[in-house]
């Protein structure tokens, strides 16, 4: 038995923010913003397990709200969500990702980010791909106000 999820979020670029993107600090001139400490990445990968385990989204399970959840590490949120996979008796099959920036230049931190995202997935690292795009300096994230990212995730049923 397999399960499909998808993921996809923004977050806004602002002054005087650290920049965190799949579990790392990565140096950069800005962060990004949120109510959490706006892991674009874990967020969209958080999205992408709760939707192939038909759980609904990130906000119904930490809601913005709540002063619980402000700074949050998305690292912890991602955690107590791939708790819940387990529990439903799945595990990850592959997951692929994609970060949408015009910058910074995201290729010296992806084997970082990789291996990062392979730990709180329980999985080895040849299960998780990330990568980087531009959009050629069209729309949001071309005009450098933000970053996006997108995920697909296959789980698997465990033994
Ligand atoms: N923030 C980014 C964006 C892209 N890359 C790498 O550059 C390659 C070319 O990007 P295009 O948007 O021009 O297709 C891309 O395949 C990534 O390897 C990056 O490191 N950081
Ligand atoms: C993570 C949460 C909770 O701190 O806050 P944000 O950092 O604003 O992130 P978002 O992707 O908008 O959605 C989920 C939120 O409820």
């Amino acid at each position: 038995m397999m399960r499909i999820g998808q993921g996809f979020d923004v977050h806004e670029f602002a002054d005087n923010r650290p920049l965190i993107i799949g579990g790392i600090e990565i140096p950069y001139e800005r962060g990004l913003i949120g109510h959490s400490d706006a892991d674009v990445l874990l967020h969209t990968i958080t999205d992408a397990a709760l939707g192939a385990i038909g759980e609904g989204d990130i906000g119904r399970h930490f809601p913005d709200t709540d002063p619980d959840f402000k700074d949050a590490d998305s690292a912890k949120l991602l955690e107590y969500i791939w708790k819940l996979v387990d529990a439903k008796g799945y595990k990850l099959g592959n997951i692929d990702c994609t970060i949408i920036a015009q910058k910074p230049k995201m290729s010296p931190y992806i084997e970082t980010i990789r291996t990062r995202v392979a730990e709180l997935l329980q999985a080895d690292v040849s299960q998780v791909n990330v990568k980087a795009t531009t959009t050629e300096r069209l729309g949001f994230t071309g005009r450098e106000e933000g970053i996006a990212s997108m995920a697909t995730i296959l789980l698997l049923k465990k033994d």
